[in-house]
Parts: C-alpha cells; structure tokens; sequence
C-alpha cells in the first residue's frame, strides 16, 4: 500500500486547485460577514474637529498656575466662564488667557484650548470656576485626525468584516464596500440508511445529521448554502443530484467514499467529469476523505466527505474551510493554530495525526485546552461539550499538565 498523503500536502492540494472568487460592491448594511476584496483607505479625518471627551470645562492649561489665587476666597485656580458649547454646536469664539468655556462631551472645542476639566473638578460662582485638579494640557480632549488621516489604511484585503468593522466603515462614510462575491455551497447527504431529522428511523436507518452540521458550519462561513437533501445509493439518483451541486462553487457530499460495496461516490463524481486531486488522507477522524475539481463548464470544488459526523466536522473545519479562506482570500489560507496549555496530562495517542474534540478554555490568564471523553468518529454527541479540537501528530508522547498543545477553536 502506498503511504498516505499527509495533511499538509493535502491543504496544499486545496489551496492551489481553489480559485479566487469574483469581486462585487455591496451596501454597507449587507456587508456583515463578508470578505472585503481590496484594501479600504479613509477618504476623511477621524474625529472630524477638535473635540471635549468630559462634560466640564475647556481651559488653557497653562493659564492655571497663573490663575491660582486670583480669588482670595479659595486656594484653588479660577477662570472667567465666557460661554457655553454643547454637542452638535460649534463654537462662536475662542478662548483668551483666564478664560474658560463650559462644554460638553463630544462638543467641538473653542481654538486656543489645550485641556478640558472634567465638571467633578470644579465648582462654579456666578461667571468664576474654580478649579480642583491639576490638568495637564492634552487632559479630555482628543484632536482632528488623532484616530484617522485621509489616505490612513482603515482595513486590508481579506478582511471578514464583523459589526465593528461596519462601524468603523460608517463612522468615515464608507457605505459601498467592495467585497469578495459569497461562495455559494451545495449539500448531499448520500445513504440508504438515512432519514430526514424529522423522521422516526426504521430498522437499520438513522437521522441524516450531517446536512445540518455541514449547512451550519457553511453559513457561519459565510457562504449561499443549498440543500440537495438525501441521495440514496443508487448511481442514478447520486448522478442526478451531483449534477445539481455542480452548479456551485463547492459541492459537500458525505457518505459513500469509503471501501463498502455502496461506497459509489468517488466513482459516480468521475463519471460526471469531477477530476480527482486525491482520495485518503492520513489524518483521524476522516481518513477517506476524496478530494476533486470540476472545471467546465464552470468550476466547482468538490469534497466527498465521510459519513462519520466528527470526521465531516473535523474534515469542513481543516479542509473546506481552507477552501473557503482560500476563494475569499483570507490570509493565512489555512487556519493558523493556537499554543494552548494542556489543562490537565493527557495521553491520547495514535498511529494516525488526529484532531481530537476538545474544550479550549481561555477565560484565565493563559489559553488551555483539554480533550474531552469521546468514542470516536461516530461520536457526535461528544462533540458538544467541546468548542474545538487538539492536534495530535501520530504516535505522539503523553503530554503533561502545562506543557504547550495545538489547538482550533470552532467558530
Ligand atoms: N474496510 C474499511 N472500512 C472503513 C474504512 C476503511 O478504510 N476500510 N474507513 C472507515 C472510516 S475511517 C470512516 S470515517 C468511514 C467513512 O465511510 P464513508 O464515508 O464511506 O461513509 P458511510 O460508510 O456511508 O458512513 C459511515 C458512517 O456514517 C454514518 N452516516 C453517513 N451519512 C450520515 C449522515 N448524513 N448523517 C449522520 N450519519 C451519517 C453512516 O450511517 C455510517 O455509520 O468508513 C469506515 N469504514
Ligand atoms: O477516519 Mo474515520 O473518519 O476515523 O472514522
């Protein structure tokens, strides 16, 4: 038997056979989730003007040690209160040394001043403040530009954009975002034992539990996810919704790509013109994972994923996603690891590099990572008291509590 391919000639498979996905400008409020196509630069100054970030006073910071004692009454600097501004104002004078402006937060600030003093540290007679606090110039105020200049960079390519990015874009007036088109994603569950969730299994069959998994995995991704529903294994009836699937930019089957008798995917996905990249890959779970491209009349990338639920979750969060990353041009395309601290000793081990289900936990000081008990491949409901996986590479050693791990987080 010839070796396995290891894993990472297998992502490296991936990343080259996967193409990049078309450009498209959306609105800014249809922008969440996707992936920005190029880099975005700030067309304005952020903050726009000067501006108070206390309700208080705004002063010249240096008229203080002059000031202090120009009242007898108190040991505490005092200033001339010339006016008022509040947000949305803009003032109608500047200020001259010994005076003071009251102002509020997010109020524009009068020229001339140099610090704001909060109204906590100060107390007000008649047209004087008094002033409690030394205020150092630069206190409360924040200047045009400090955060943002015209032509800063305000987000890269490849960029997934969550709800602060989309504020971000807002607060500078970016409201057409150009972004990488959505990957669309087809699903088919293949098997005769399978029943829709909604189904009492007969004898022999189960819950096809997969579709959902894999649909929520893809949209969480951010791609048009399209349910082919269940193929029985009968050439005819794979072969019809195959050529459904191909439409998309990925087609996700599970089931069907081992070594049974009705193991009939790899050969129903040639005869439609899917070229095989590579078929078993040396990893746990998810050894017989098939790997393909259609490329006319369009390209759809193709992964027969095994049937096994951990293996299909384990196989989407390594190798379509790397796919995924790869069609919006994420970078790194494969999903970087995290160092986390092995929880307690561990000492799984195997002849193959497995991924195993695991709770990362990184509420603390340090991140740490812990297996989880787990029966194996078929062991779904294990699967939900972990949030991730811990790599071990084959016939690797005990690791002792505190030692360095490699993680990935679910998401
Ligand atoms: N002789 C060999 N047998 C097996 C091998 C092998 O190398 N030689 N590999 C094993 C490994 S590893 C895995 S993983 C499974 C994968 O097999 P298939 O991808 O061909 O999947 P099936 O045989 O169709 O199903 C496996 C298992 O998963 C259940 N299943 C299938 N589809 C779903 C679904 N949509 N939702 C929930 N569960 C599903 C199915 O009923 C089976 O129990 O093969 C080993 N065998
Ligand atoms: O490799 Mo299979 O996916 O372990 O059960």
């Amino acid at each position: 038997m010839p070796p396995l391919l290891d894993i990472p000639a297998a992502l490296e498979l991936i990343s080259t056979s996967a193409h990049a996905l078309a450009e498209e400008t959306v609105p800014l409020h249809e922008a969440l989730g996707r992936v920005t196509s190029q880099t975005i630069l700030s067309p304005e100054s952020a903050p726009l003007f000067d501006k108070a970030l206390m309700d208080g006073y705004a002063i010249r910071a240096e008229d203080l040690a002059q000031s202090a004692g120009l009242s007898t009454s108190s040991p505490s600097p005092s200033l001339r209160v010339v006016g008022l501004i509040c947000a949305g104002q803009t003032p109608s004078r500047s200020l001259a040394a010994g005076e003071a402006i009251q102002i509020m937060t997010g109020a524009p600030l009068p020229s001339g001043t140099t610090a704001v003093v909060k109204i906590e540290a100060t107390t007000r007679k008649e047209d004087l403040v008094f002033i409690h606090e030394s205020t150092a110039v630069g206190a409360n105020l924040i200047r045009r530009g400090a955060v943002m200049q015209p032509g800063q960079l305000v987000l890269s390519a490849g960029q997934r954009l969550a709800p602060q990015h989309l504020a971000g874009l807002a607060e500078l007036g970016i409201v057409t975002i150009p972004v990488k088109q959505k990957p669309t994603l087809a699903i088919l569950a293949t098997g005769d034992e399978l029943v829709p969730p909604s189904e009492k299994p007969g004898p022999g069959q189960i819950r096809n539990s997969n579709e959902t998994l894999l649909a929520s995995l893809a949209l969480q991704a951010g791609c048009d996810v399209q349910r082919l529903g269940i193929a029985s294994d009968s050439l005819d009836e794979l072969t019809l919704k195959i050529r459904q699937g191909l439409a998309a930019d990925l087609l996700l089957l599970t089931g069907g790509v081992s070594a049974g008798m009705l193991d009939l995917v790899p050969q129903a996905l040639t005869a439609e013109g899917v070229e095989k990249i590579f078929h078993k890959v040396d990893i746990k779970p998810g050894k017989p994972i098939w790997f393909g491209i259609k490329r006319q009349p369009k390209t759809c990338l193709v992964f027969g994923l095994p049937g096994n639920p951990v293996s299909s979750l384990v196989c989407f969060e390594l190798f379509v996603k790397t796919a995924l990353r790869r069609l919006s041009g994420i970078s790194p395309t494969v999903a970087p690891a995290i160092e986390a601290l092995a929880a307690v000793d561990e000492k799984y081990t195997s002849d193959r590099p497995t991924y195993h289900p695991a709770l990362i936990d990184s509420t603390g000081s340090s991140i740490t990572a812990r297996t989880i008990p787990w029966q194996g491949s078929s062991d779904l409901q294990a699967t939900l008291s972990a949030n991730g996986m811990i790599y071990f590479p084959a016939n690797s050693p005990p690791s002792k509590q505190g030692e360095t791990l490699l993680a990935y987080r679910w998401c």
